[in-house]
């Protein structure tokens, strides 16, 4: 089943063209690693594919919907986690959690949400402000939406890997491994090698001035 679909995109910033004639056919169970140097586009890219900005040029489409007529960016069966988290620092990882399941009509409770930040190596900081958390515990926080979004058959991942330390890559590795083979589809873009036994397509984009 295709998952993703993206024609001759082309994206824009201050009068500079990043990229142009971009192309991308994404199918159940295949992966997508995008690289590229800094400021080759490559944040630019994810956040047209999940509808967040308006590309220059071209056409996207993610489980059969245009991109950008999706509300807020979101396709009910998406997972975009980006650069930015997402995540207030004025609440706690149970009060982020808890609002992020209701937007996204997750059927869930705290007792989920705990068990989950368990599963993350956050026991006893459930009741923090976010704000008074590490900067990998921070993003741990984040990547729960992994986690408690099951219904989810495409990720779109914006450099999951920064500030997390090895202990969790390799977790992470290994739930996007589970991920794939169960039939779901992942663009994704890191600096870092991705390791995992799973066979996967490169998209590079080159920097250009
Ligand atoms: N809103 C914006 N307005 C103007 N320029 C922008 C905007 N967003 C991004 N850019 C520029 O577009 C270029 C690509 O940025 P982008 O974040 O997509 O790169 P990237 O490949 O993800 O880089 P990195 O590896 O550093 O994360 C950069 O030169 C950046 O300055």
């Amino acid at each position: 089943m295709r998952v993703l679909l993206a024609q001759q995109v082309a994206c824009e910033k201050s009068d500079r063209q990043l990229f142009s004639d971009i192309n991308i056919e994404l199918h159940s169970g295949q992966l997508l690693y995008v690289t590229g140097e800094n400021g080759a586009g490559k944040t630019s890219l994810l956040r047209i594919l999940v509808g967040l900005s308006q590309p220059a040029a071209g056409y996207v489409e993610i489980n059969g919907h245009d991109c950008q007529k999706m509300v807020h960016g979101a396709s009910e069966r998406l997972l975009y986690f980006g650069h930015k988290q997402g995540i207030s620092q004025l609440l706690t990882a149970t009060e982020n959690l808890r609002f992020w399941c209701q937007q996204h009509a997750i059927d869930t409770n705290d007792t989920a949400i705990h068990a989950t930040l368990a599963e993350l190596g956050l026991t006893g900081l459930e009741d923090i402000a976010v704000k008074n958390l590490s900067a990998g515990q921070q993003r741990r926080v984040a990547l729960a939406k992994l986690w408690l979004k099951t219904d989810a058959n495409v990720w779109v991942l914006d450099e999951p890997f920064t500030a997390l330390d090895v202990h969790l890559i390799a977790e992470l590795e290994s739930k996007m491994a589970v991920f794939l083979n169960a039939g779901g589809a992942i663009v994704m873009t890191s600096h870092q090698a991705l390791n995992i036994d799973y066979p996967m397509s490169n998209l590079h984009l080159e920097y250009s001035w």
